[in-house]
C-alpha cells in the first residue's frame, strides 16, 4: 500500500483568552500514517481533538509544531509550512472534504452544485452530469429535486446533495467530517457504500463517525485520541 498522509509530532494548543489564558493542549505529539485504500477513523471522547486533527489535515487549523506530509501530484508536500497557493492546489487536486453541511448558493440547482467540482477540473459537461445523476440516485435524492436550488431542501436532502458533491471527484485523499450524522439507516448505508467504493479505487480516508455501527462498517483502523489536560495559568 502507498502511504498518502504522514502526520509527524503534531501539536496544537488553544489558549482560552476569555478564561484567563487557560491552555488546552489538544494535540500533543500526534502521529498518524494513512495509506491508499484504507479508512482510518478518529475515535475518542467529545473534546479529545478529533475535529482539530481533521481540520489541521485540511489546513483549516494551523498546528504549533510538527509536520503533515501529503502525497500530492507525485511528490510530498508539507502542509504546516505550505504557502496559501499550495494549499489551494492540494484542495483542488488531492484532498476532498466531505461534511454534513451544504453551503447553499442561491439559484444554483442541486445538479449543478454536485457537478461543480468536476466541471472546474475540466471534465466535459455531459460526463459531469452523468456522474452527478448517478450519485444523486445512489443517495436517494428524488429526481424532482435535481433542477431546484437546495435552499428549500430538508436538512437530510441538503446533506445528501453535499455528500454527492464531495464524492463526485476521485480525490486521492478524503476527509470525512461526520457525513452520516442524522441520516436514516438507508441513506447512511448509501454513504457507507460510497466510502467502500472510494477505498477500492485507492483513496486514503480519514473520518469522524459518532455512530458506532457506521464506524465499525467503514473503519480499517481506529486512531484513538486522549482528552487534553487543561493547564491553568499560574
Ligand atoms: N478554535 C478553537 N478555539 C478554542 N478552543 C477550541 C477551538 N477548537 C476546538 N477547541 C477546543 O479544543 C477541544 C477539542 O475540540 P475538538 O472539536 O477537536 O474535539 P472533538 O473530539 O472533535 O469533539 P466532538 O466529538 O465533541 O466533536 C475542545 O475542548 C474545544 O472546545
Amino acid at each position: 500500500m502507498t502511504i498518502k498522509i504522514r502526520v509527524e509530532h503534531l501539536s496544537k494548543t488553544f489558549v482560552l483568552h476569555q478564561q484567563h489564558g487557560t491552555r488546552l493542549p489538544v494535540l500533543q505529539d500526534a502521529n498518524l500514517t494513512v495509506s491508499s485504500g484504507e479508512c482510518v477513523v478518529l475515535h475518542g471522547h467529545s473534546g479529545s481533538g478529533k475535529s482539530t486533527l481533521l481540520r489541521s489535515l485540511y489546513a483549516n487549523y494551523l498546528p504549533d509544531s510538527g509536520q503533515i506530509w501529503i502525497h500530492h501530484q507525485n511528490d510530498w508536500l508539507e502542509l504546516v509550512q505550505a504557502e496559501a497557493r499550495q494549499i489551494l492546489a492540494v484542495r483542488r487536486h488531492t484532498i476532498g472534504w466531505v461534511s454534513q453541511f451544504l453551503r447553499v448558493i442561491p439559484r444554483i440547482s442541486a445538479l449543478e452544485v454536485v457537478m461543480q467540482p468536476l466541471l472546474e477540473s475540466g471534465v466535459e459537461r455531459s460526463e459531469c452530469r452523468q456522474r452527478a445523476e448517478a450519485l444523486l440516485n445512489q443517495l436517494n435524492v428524488p429526481q424532482r429535486l435535481w433542477q431546484l436550488a437546495p435552499s428549500t431542501f430538508s436538512g437530510g436532502e441538503q446533506q445528501r446533495v453535499n455528500i454527492a458533491r464531495g464524492f463526485i471527484k476521485d480525490y486521492p485523499i478524503l476527509l470525512l467530517d461526520e457525513p452520516t450524522a442524522s441520516l436514516d439507516s438507508r441513506n447512511s448505508a448509501a454513504v457507507v457504500n460510497l466510502i467502500e467504493q472510494a477505498k477500492q479505487r485507492g483513496a486514503a480516508i480519514v473520518g469522524i463517525f459518532h455512530d458506532a455501527g457506521t464506524r465499525q462498517q467503514v473503519a480499517d483502523r481506529l486512531h484513538t485520541m486522549q482528552a487534553p489536560q487543561v493547564l491553568e495559568t499560574p
